[in-house]
């Protein structure tokens, strides 16, 4: 199943830098990680904000809460989710 993520990250001022720098590297490596395994499909930046726009492929919501709240910023991260189904004039091949 596709799902559209939308993230908005709030690291509290009161996080030292070495704490946040720790939490951005590790959800670095998670997210490449599930990129590399399909699972993450697409992650953009939302222009001129700490957020991103992203497309997960997973077998469900119960995959997709388990890897968002694994996710590193997950405590720091505004997250709305919407479930994708094919629009029927699209021409692109779903996977
Ligand atoms: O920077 C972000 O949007 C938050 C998060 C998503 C992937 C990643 O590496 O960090």
């Amino acid at each position: 199943m596709l799902f559209m993520v939308q993230m908005q990250v709030n690291i509290p001022a009161s996080i030292d830098k070495d704490t946040a720098d720790a939490l951005k590297k590790n959800e670095k490596e998670m997210s490449q990680k599930l990129q590399r395994e399909g699972k993450w499909r697409d992650l953009w930046r939302v222009v001129g904000q700490y957020a991103n726009v992203s497309i997960f492929n997973v077998s469900g919501n119960e995959e997709l809460h388990q890897i968002l709240s694994n996710l590193p910023l997950f405590p720091f991260m505004t997250i709305s989710v919407t479930p994708l189904t094919q629009h029927p004039s699209a021409i692109a091949q779903i996977d």
